[in-house]
């Protein structure tokens, strides 16, 4: 596997938590298991073990804190449904000495259960720390064949391509980094959400210990998966950190772990389950309806606001070539919210549109800055943005929003602008992150993706290799990259030989770096492009949508 740049050799700290406490009443399925059939029926699911409540044993009171003793199955879920896996339960029911309440946050002291350790693996994109960064952080984001999708043939210049749109955005990319404090808050807050997600488990008497695994700059996926291993886990729970699934981002981080998992006797062999999307949550729709409801209220009059629901795009071929599911769980997540707030009376108008676009090609429409001038132009006056791809506060919240399209709107007209934060370490959604990973936990090391009632489950299940097979079974390869790029060529290319295919790529280079200068030098202010585009509909938008 390669490296991204800037990996070290040694391994960082990636982990969160130093905490393990053995979960009560939880079986798994064996690493034997190769059918859907033992789970969740022969495994105690966590309806089923709700009722386990009559047991709760407590011995406490030993010396050694580490021996403390309490038993029990009070998990929070809120099932009704008879326990029926006894003998499966009561095979795999932990010794009551092995459960241990003690808070010390030292895992080598901790006791745990057999063999089992469970660990919780996040992931995430990662940002640069530092302005240096920014470059090496980009040609990782560009050298991943999930962000920039070139076909089999073309793939030997995923490299070379990637230095050279880094080297070229990054002048850009750090002026917004600068910006915003000299590099991306993404880390801190991440790993301020894992502790968060350590101790909300920890509550929820399920003791497990949580990674973060950034997919292109530290804590790189890699490390995380070091420590992992370091530590013994046994049952993973992998769960991106990205509400809604995307090709480019939770599919990418997947595929990243799939080819680690392959390599790898001791993580083949490591049981595991994947959460590759929680949009549909009620705790995440709540948390995201708290927000909102609390921020309308900052404004005059809350009922006149429209709401402008603004998620990061995707080159529109992810969805319409590709099956990137992306944009119907946009949709249907900012539905849910809606309708959320919608029980609580607020039923403000409200729009979603797409931001940060990159390079000459269509991305999903509407796009956020046409949008807000459009919106400006039919007399609305007071927008509240509301960020919905991503959890944390990142350069395009902190920047794009706040900052490039807040002006736009005061320039379009609007006069009262807002904007929620993202949800970061809001007590709600941490909880129902929790409440995801302990519904999963039955389900590791299942086949569950093919499981009739994994498939109905509120969190979707599935293995990373199941995940992507699924997917990848569905797959269309995108359009030869002279469609991509839009530069008229056809599909034949393809077929060339590998001197003519060079040729073309070569030449795309050069058209490339020409718009890109292009865009420099004539297009440099991004505000008063989107103004234009909106104002000059006859003026090419994919020009206009060119960040490079
Ligand atoms: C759901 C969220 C995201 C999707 C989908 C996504 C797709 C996507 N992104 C790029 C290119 C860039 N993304 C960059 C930063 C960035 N992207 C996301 C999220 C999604 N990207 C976040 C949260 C961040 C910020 C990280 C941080 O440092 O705070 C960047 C770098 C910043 C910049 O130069 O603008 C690029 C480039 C593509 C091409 C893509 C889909 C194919
Ligand atoms: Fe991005």
């Amino acid at each position: 596997m390669n490296s991204p740049v800037g990996a070290p050799s040694s391994t960082s700290s990636s982990s969160s938590s130093y905490l393990f406490r053995p979960r009560p009443c939880l079986t798994y399925a064996s690493r034997s298991c190769k059918f859907p059939l033992l789970l969740p029926q022969a495994v105690c699911t966590s309806q089923k073990m709700h009722r386990c409540s009559g047991y709760h044993v407590v011995a406490s009171n030993h010396p050694n804190p580490l021996k403390s003793i309490v038993a029990r199955c009070s998990l929070g879920w809120s099932g009704s449904e008879p326990l029926v896996c006894s003998q499966a339960l009561n095979k795999n029911l932990l010794p009551v000495q092995a459960l241990v309440t003690s808070t010390t946050q030292d895992v080598s002291e901790m006791p745990f259960i057999g063999e089992d350790k469970v660990g919780v693996l996040l992931l995430n994109l990662g940002g640069p720390e530092t302005l240096e960064d920014v470059q090496p952080f980009l040609f990782n984001l560009f050298a991943d064949p999930d962000i920039i999708r070139l076909p089999r043939l073309f793939r030997f210049l995923q490299k070379p391509l990637a230095q050279f749109v880094s080297t070229v955005r990054a002048p850009k990319s750090k002026e917004g980094y600068a910006s915003i404090g000299g590099g991306s808050p993404l880390r801190r807050i991440t790993d301020a959400q894992a502790e968060e997600l350590r101790k909300s488990l920890w509550e929820k008497n399920v003791p497990a210990k949580v990674y973060v695994g950034m997919r292109y700059w530290h804590p790189f996926t890699e490390e995380a998966i070091e420590h992992i291993k370091r530590d013994g886990i046994t049952k993973l729970v992998v769960l991106p950190l990205y509400p809604q699934f995307s090709i480019s981002t939770s599919g990418s981080s997947l595929r990243l772990l799939e080819s680690i998992f392959r390599e790898d006797e001791y993580l083949v062999n490591m049981q595991h389950t994947v959460i590759p999307s929680w949009y549909q949550r009620e705790g995440y729709i709540k948390a995201m309806a708290n927000l909102i409801e609390k921020e309308l209220k900052g404004f005059d009059r809350p009922d006149e606001v429209m709401m402008f629901f603004s998620a990061h795009g995707v080159p529109l071929a992810y969805v319409e070539e590709a099956g990137d599911p992306y944009k119907a769980e946009m949709e249907e997540c900012v539905d849910l919210i809606m309708e959320e707030l919608e029980r609580r009376k607020i039923t403000n108008a409200y729009t979603l549109a797409y931001q940060s676009r990159v390079g000459p090609v269509e991305w999903l429409k509407p796009y956020t800055d046409e949008t807000i001038v459009e919106l400006g132009k039919k007399g609305v006056k007071s927008l509240l943005a509301v960020p919905i791809s991503f959890v944390s506060e990142h350069i395009e919240t902190l920047e794009e929003i706040d900052v490039e399209y807040k002006e736009l709107a005061l320039k379009s007209g609007i006069e009262k602008w807002g904007r929620v934060p993202a949800l970061g370490c809001e007590p709600t959604f941490i909880s129902d992150l929790a409440d995801a990973v302990i519904e999963s936990l039955p389900y590791v090391g299942a086949m569950a993706v093919s499981n009739i009632e994994a498939r109905q489950s509120l969190v979707p299940l599935g293995s990373v290799e199941e995940l992507l097979a699924a997917y990848d079974s569905q797959r269309r390869e995108l359009p030869s990259p002279v469609i991509v790029w839009e530069w008229g060529w056809t599909r034949s290319a393809e077929t060339w030989n590998g001197r003519a295919a060079m040729l073309a790529v070569l030449l795309l280079l050069f058209l490339e770096v020409t718009t890109a200068y292009q865009h420099q030098f004539y297009l440099k202010d991004k505000i008063g492009d989107a103004f234009m585009a909106a104002s000059h509909p006859s003026k090419s938008s994919s020009r206009l949508a060119c960040k490079l």
